[in-house]
């Protein structure tokens, strides 16, 4: 058994934008577990971002944290003070996104960047700071550390950008990395640089992962265990291994099927028919009742709920739950 590092439980998150309340994040639980990668997966706008937002408390206006709990060791992030959570953040949790250079300030240098937060989150002398930001700088597998502390953002490519935004999110020693679609910007090969990085962070610093990704090549890379949201909620839950050899949702299904697969020659992938719905006044029906290939009468009037199935599988589809009728 591992113990569990954080628990998100019954998180929703709305925009209340003058077209209605979209709900991105409606009750949403799982757990991530102590140096394990939890993958949260899905298509564009099913609330997987703004999910991870909501961890760090970062939603923006006019998004709101309605209701719900993420615990963190024995605490509720939820109702932790602002000055409380702004410690905690890039302290124990820290958070690497899509763009680097976004998250990077252009007019300092790498070192700049690097050795100020070391100095004040662990108090370090600024000669302590500058010899443990070039060791961070190698870590993440970059050669000549101190020509790079002197570099500019600009300067570098993509792939490099991303490899500092780790560094810095590592300086702090998290117990928990948070990335959101890290390599989607890069090209293949500097991808597959970038996962190996984050899965040897995490076996040599027993850091946990919560990975957002709408890529299942990554999910089969980097995880242990496997959220799958849809319109806003959690669908289906399982280990890796479980939810790739005996996925139930047809959503799930769908969206492996849409994966590409070495040595199958395919004339068109596939691709689940319709798109993700608003999440403007869904409705009481099943959210992926439109799109799906096994809709049953029962999936237009009520939203089945997640239910705990063997091998710690967890699936919202009525096609699982017992004595519903099959006729249309
Ligand atoms: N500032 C905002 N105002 C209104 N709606 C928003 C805002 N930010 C996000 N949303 C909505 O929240 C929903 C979930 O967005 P989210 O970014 O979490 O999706 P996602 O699954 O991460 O997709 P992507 O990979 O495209 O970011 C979407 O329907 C989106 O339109």
């Amino acid at each position: 058994m591992t113990n569990t590092l954080a628990e998100i439980k019954g998180l929703s998150t709305y925009f209340h934008t003058e077209e209605g309340i979209v709900k991105a994040v409606d009750d949403v639980s799982f757990s991530i577990p102590a140096g394990r990668t939890v993958a949260v997966v899905g298509e564009s706008g099913c609330g997987k971002s703004v999910t991870a937002l909501s961890v760090m408390r970062l939603v923006a206006e006019p998004g709101r944290i309605e209701k719900g709990e993420i615990r963190f060791g024995d605490q509720d992030l939820l109702r932790l003070r602002e000055g409380e959570m702004r410690g905690l953040r890039g302290n124990d949790i820290a958070m690497v996104f899509q763009e680097p250079m976004s998250s990077l300030n252009p007019v300092l240098t790498i070192g700049e960047q690097l050795i100020e937060p070391l100095m004040e989150h662990r108090l370090l002398s600024k000669k302590e700071a500058r010899a443990e930001s070039a060791g961070l700088i190698t870590r993440v597998g970059i050669p000549r550390a101190e020509e790079m502390l002197k570099a500019y953002p600009h300067e570098l490519s993509g792939g490099m950008l991303q490899r500092i935004m780790i560094a810095i999110a590592l300086s702090c020693q998290p117990k928990l990395l948070i990335a959101d679609e890290p390599t989607t910007a890069l090209d293949v090969t500097v991808q597959a640089q970038i996962l190996d990085l984050l899965n040897g962070i995490k076996a040599e610093s027993n850091t946990a992962i919560l990975l957002i990704t709408h890529d299942l090549g990554v999910v089969a890379e980097m995880a242990d265990h496997v959220v799958v949201m849809y319109a806003g909620k959690v669908i289906e839950e399982a280990p890796v291994i479980e939810l790739f050899q005996n996925p139930r949702h047809p959503y799930t299904k769908g969206l492996l099927r849409s994966k590409p697969v070495i040595g199958r020659r395919e004339e068109r992938l596939y691709s689940i028919p319709g798109q993700v719905p608003q999440l403007i006044g869904l409705g009481e029906a099943c959210a992926f009742a439109d799109r799906c290939e096994s809709c049953l009468p029962v999936c237009r009037e009520r939203r089945p709920v997640i239910t705990q199935g063997e091998n710690g599988h967890l699936v919202a589809c009525w096609l699982y739950e017992e004595g519903v009728s099959r006729d249309e």
